[in-house]
């Protein structure tokens, strides 16, 4: 009996090696809860440190220290282009395409000093990592109070001036997964209007050539992020925000829509440390990749 208990228990871990390594939808599910749980076991860990300091954007360098070395676990080799233009002395405000919580690996590639995104209310929620979200300064506003929620961003324009902080926002105002951007929330340009600051649009690539929920699909990768010209807001008043909405919108929408045509040649993959990418690049549409810029 207890020797068949002992094969049951050393067979397991090998089943389990066995199906991740030919079963892409169960390496999709082990990878996004590794995914997870990575982040509850850093905020976790790091978040008693971070408290030392009291809430303060200079935890942003401990949060983004904790969720750098995710791309190298999972093979994702991303590629910057223009990231001389977020090096702007004063405050602005990031405006950013938003397609998962797969985000915020592009994020801690390219968020700048000093900079907190505004997130929504419920991550406070989510025990130490709303804990580690609070202490890193990150502005919570409730979607649901609409009133609510602009005078947190009225506040905040006052706080960018007094405090040189950048403000990183994602305009669609929720996760879009889609092949074009949603409308754009007005906040993010209400907030830079007021505080008179330039609008810096960023453009994250489509996942769909190594990440697709769908699918069950997560394989190594390139992920590649453009860094748009900044707008310049000094003189605008809040009428002329829909206006500037858009144009900024219709920067981001072109900019997506030619980087959804490119696509990353196979030398661009990285060997990801979490295992063999099985499945490959599939469902992606092929061309060139985007060779402005640098990778890291
Ligand atoms: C070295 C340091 C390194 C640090 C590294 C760290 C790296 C990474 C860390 C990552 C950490 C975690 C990241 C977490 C990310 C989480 C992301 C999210 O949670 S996304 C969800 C939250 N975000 C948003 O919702 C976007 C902002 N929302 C808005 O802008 C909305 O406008 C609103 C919520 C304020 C209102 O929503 P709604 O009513 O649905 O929409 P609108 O159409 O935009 O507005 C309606 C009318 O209100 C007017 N309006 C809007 N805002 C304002 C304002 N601020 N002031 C005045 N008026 C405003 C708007 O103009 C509309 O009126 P109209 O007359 O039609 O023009
Ligand atoms: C200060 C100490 C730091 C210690 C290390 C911390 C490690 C990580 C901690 C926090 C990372 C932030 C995790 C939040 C990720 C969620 C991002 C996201 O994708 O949210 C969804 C939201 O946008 C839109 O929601 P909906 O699509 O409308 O539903």
């Amino acid at each position: 009996m207890d020797v068949l208990l002992l094969h049951g228990l050393l067979l397991l871990p090998l089943a389990a090696l066995l199906l991740y390594r030919c079963s892409p939808p169960f390496q999709y599910l082990l990878k996004v809860a590794f995914f997870n749980c990575w982040i509850v076991a850093t905020a976790t860990l790091l978040s008693p440190f971070a408290a030392f300091r009291g809430r303060s954007v200079e935890n942003m360098k401990i949060l983004r220290a904790a969720l750098l070395p995710l791309k190298r676990f999972y093979g994702i080799r991303m590629r910057v282009s223009g990231s001389e233009r977020l090096r702007l002395p004063g405050p602005f405000v990031i405006v950013c395409n938003h397609q998962a919580s797969l985000d915020l690996m592009g994020m801690v590639e390219i968020i700048p000093e000093r900079c907190v995104p505004i997130a929504k209310r419920e991550l406070l929620y989510l025990g130490t990592v709303g804990w580690a979200c609070w202490l890193s300064g990150i502005i919570f506003i409730d979607r649901h109070r609409r009133d609510a929620a602009i005078e947190v961003i009225s506040h905040t324009a006052s706080t960018m001036q007094r405090e040189n902080l950048r403000v990183w926002v994602f305009p669609e105002g929720t996760r879009n997964p889609g092949r074009s951007m949603l409308p754009f929330k007005r906040g993010a340009f209400h907030l830079a209007v007021q505080a008179q600051v330039p609008i810096v649009p960023i453009v994250i690539s489509p996942y769909w050539n190594f990440f697709s929920p769908k699918e069950k699909r997560f394989t190594s990768g390139t992920c590649t992020i453009r860094i748009l010209p900044s707008v310049d807001t000094r003189g605008l008043s809040p009428k002329d925000v829909p206006e500037l909405t858009e144009s900024v919108r219709q920067a981001m929408a072109e900019a997506l829509a030619e980087m959804s045509t490119s696509d990353h040649r196979d030398q661009d993959k990285e060997q990801p440390l979490l295992g063999p990418g099985a499945g490959g690049d599939r469902g992606s549409p092929r061309g060139q990749g985007d060779t402005a810029g640098s990778s890291n």
